[in-house]
């Protein structure tokens, strides 16, 4: 694909948001990997940011890298668009990468269904990798959480909890859920028939086959899951912790160089690690 296009051997990358949690830490890998070049900084329209270079912004010596909120212009640079941002923006980024022929690595998390099936359209054209945690540990939770849920009986009861930082807008998170498909997955069951989120008053006795949600929210949790197994006399706990944003950041580099020689399609962590079906 790079040599077709005349591109460097090195795929140009574009962080969007990136004077957020995640944008900023991506910059950070962009700049340590050999492997991949930073062309183009996005924050939305408006952000002081805006037209000042990149490492002015982050108090650091010049990139050389002006923050721009012209979406198409920087995809068009770019063989890779790594996008952590919000779900409006990120449907948006999803039109726009495509039409740029370049591959979308999606971490944004709190997607409606309808956000879900305008990126699928997206995907049609454009290699899109999307994750709800783009770190090795969850998704390979997700397959011990399907295996374990696939051994257990409805005498088991599923209950997800997650804790995140204060500043967390969605819940319950990207991950969260992720883990909740892959147990309904291992049931044979649908998600959507079966999920239980933030119970609150009278709510009756637990129903058997649900599969519940909770989130906590407090100071600078970077993320922490857990998926508890209860039974009469007995629980399994199958635990991730997170303690550096690296790692998601990692996880989002590996993804946008992994799909630089695919077809066009919706892939995700598990098809980038080797960790499908
Ligand atoms: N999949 C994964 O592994 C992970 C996913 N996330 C998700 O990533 C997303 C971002 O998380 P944080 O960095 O903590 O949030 P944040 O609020 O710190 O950063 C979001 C950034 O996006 C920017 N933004 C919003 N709309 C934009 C637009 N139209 N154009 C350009 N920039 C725009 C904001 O100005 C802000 O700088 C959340 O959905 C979060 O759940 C976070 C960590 C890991
Ligand atoms: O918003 C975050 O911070 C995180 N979001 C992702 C999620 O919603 O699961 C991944 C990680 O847990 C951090």
């Amino acid at each position: 694909m790079l040599a077709e296009s005349g591109m460097t051997e090195k795929p140009g990358i574009v962080v969007t948001g990136v004077s957020g949690r995640m944008g900023r830490m991506l910059v950070e890998q962009v700049q340590k990997s050999d492997r991949m070049t930073l062309v183009a900084a996005l924050e939305r329209e408006g952000h002081d940011w805006v037209g000042r270079d990149l490492g002015a912004c982050l108090g650091v010596a010049d990139m050389g890298v002006t923050v721009t909120s012209d979406a198409l212009e920087a995809f068009s640079r770019a063989q890779a668009v790594i996008d952590f941002t919000a779900p409006a923006a990120t449907v948006a980024f999803a039109e726009l990468a495509a039409q740029a022929r370049a591959v979308h690595v999606i971490g944004t998390t709190g997607l409606s269904d309808d956000d879900i099936v305008k990126i699928g359209a997206a995907a049609r054209h454009a290699v899109i990798v999307r994750a709800g945690n783009m770190s090795l540990g969850v998704n390979l939770l997700t397959r011990l959480t399907r295996q374990v849920a696939a051994a257990l009986d409805e005498d088991w009861d599923i209950e997800i909890v997650e804790s995140h930082h204060n500043q967390k807008v969605d819940a319950p998170s990207g991950t969260a859920l992720m883990l909740g498909e892959a147990a309904a997955e291992g049931r044979g069951v649908s998600l959507n028939d079966v999920s239980d989120r933030g119970r609150d008053g009278i709510t009756g006795a637990r129903k058997k086959g649900d599969i519940g949600f909770h989130a906590i929210r407090g100071g600078d949790v970077v993320g922490e899951h857990e998926v508890i197994f209860a039974a009469a006399g007995e629980r399994i706990k199958l635990t991730h912790l997170a303690s550096d944003r690296a790692l998601f950041a990692r996880g989002a580099l590996r993804a946008a160089l992994w799909g630089q020689d695919k077809a066009p399609g919706e892939y995700d962590m598990l098809d980038v690690l080797g960790l499908g079906d």
